[in-house]
């Protein structure tokens, strides 16, 4: 029986993968009930990375919001635009307790996550300087020319090495089955955070980095099983982001920090319950 993530107040059993090997696509299913929010819900979101070349989105969620007091739904919503934005939104949090130096930032991947990294992080860190490297160099040309519509200051890069070179903070956001980041080119006291999953969790980083850097993770009892292979390398997780907010784990801004996000329930759970009240509110 899994283990069950299970403070006072919350409930996030691990979730469930279902893997569709012919598709190359995956089905999640996510729930969370938060005590304190009064709050449940259940996340259901796939993965198909080849559905760019059919214009869709790679991620496409749905997030069921119910009455924790009957069990009824109380609204079925879009729930893209709530794990595009959530992501970032931990991994803001993560980067301001894991790094104290934020002039660059250095994104690999050109798609939805690396977006809202762009955004998030500069709206909060204020860099002086954005990076993007892509696989496909004409997705970061275009996602640079985006983002300087808003105003910002964005190079694209023709590699990575280039693109995260004396980079303050680095974000991967790729589905990359084998490592596009290494150990040699990452500068002390860089901070990453690692979104992006290929066959893992942990496939855009070289397990070289992981060795040496310290890892932390957004929730342990999901690690234990989304991060099978990294334990199994001998790997370990420092700790969850939440004990350094708490206090209870230090932040070792000196070092290289991982933040290996592996997105969590009640993330969604708390922005859906937020977009639904402010939807009443505009019904009224
Ligand atoms: N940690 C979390 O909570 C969380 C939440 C959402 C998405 N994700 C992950 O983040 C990653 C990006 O998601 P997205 O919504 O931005 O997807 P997207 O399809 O919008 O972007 C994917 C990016 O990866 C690049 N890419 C695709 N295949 C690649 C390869 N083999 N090598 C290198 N680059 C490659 C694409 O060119 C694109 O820039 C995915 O792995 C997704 O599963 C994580
Ligand atoms: O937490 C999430 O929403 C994502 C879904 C896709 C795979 C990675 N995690």
């Amino acid at each position: 029986m899994a283990s069950v993530s299970m403070c006072n107040e919350v409930i996030q059993p691990p979730r469930m993968f279902m893997r569709i090997p012919s598709k190359n696509g995956v089905l999640l299913t996510m729930p969370a009930f938060s005590e304190s929010e009064n709050a449940m819900a259940c996340k259901l979101v796939t993965a198909y990375p080849r559905n760019v070349e059919k214009g869709l989105s790679s991620i496409i969620a749905t997030v069921l919001l119910f009455d924790p007091d009957t069990g009824k739904v109380s609204a079925i919503m879009d729930g893209n635009e709530i794990t595009t934005w959530r992501t970032a939104a931990a991994s803001v949090v993560a980067t301001k307790y894991l790094n104290n130096q934020t002039k660059t930032l250095a994104i690999l991947g050109a798609g939805t996550q690396a977006r809202s990294h762009a955004e998030a992080l500069d709206l909060f860190f204020n860099f002086t300087q954005i990076r993007i490297w892509n696989h496909r160099y004409e997705r970061a040309q275009k996602l640079a020319s985006n983002l300087e519509k808003e105003g910002k200051s964005v190079v694209t890069c023709r590699n990575a090495e280039e693109c995260v070179q004396d980079a303050d903070v680095i974000v991967t956001a790729t589905f990359s089955s084998s490592p596009i980041l290494k150990k040699d080119w990452i500068k002390p006291g860089a901070h990453i955070n690692a979104i992006g999953a290929g066959i893992s969790h942990h496939s855009e980083l070289e397990m070289e980095l992981y060795e040496i850097a310290v890892i932390y993770t957004d929730d342990m009892s999901s690690a234990k099983y989304e991060l099978k292979g990294l334990l199994d390398a001998g790997i370990s997780i420092f700790g969850e982001i939440g004990e350094v907010i708490n206090g209870s784990k230090s932040a070792e801004c000196n070092k290289i920090t991982i933040f290996q996000s592996l997105g969590m329930a009640v993330e969604d759970l708390v922005s859906a319950k937020l977009i639904y009240e402010e939807y009443k509110k505009m019904k009224k």
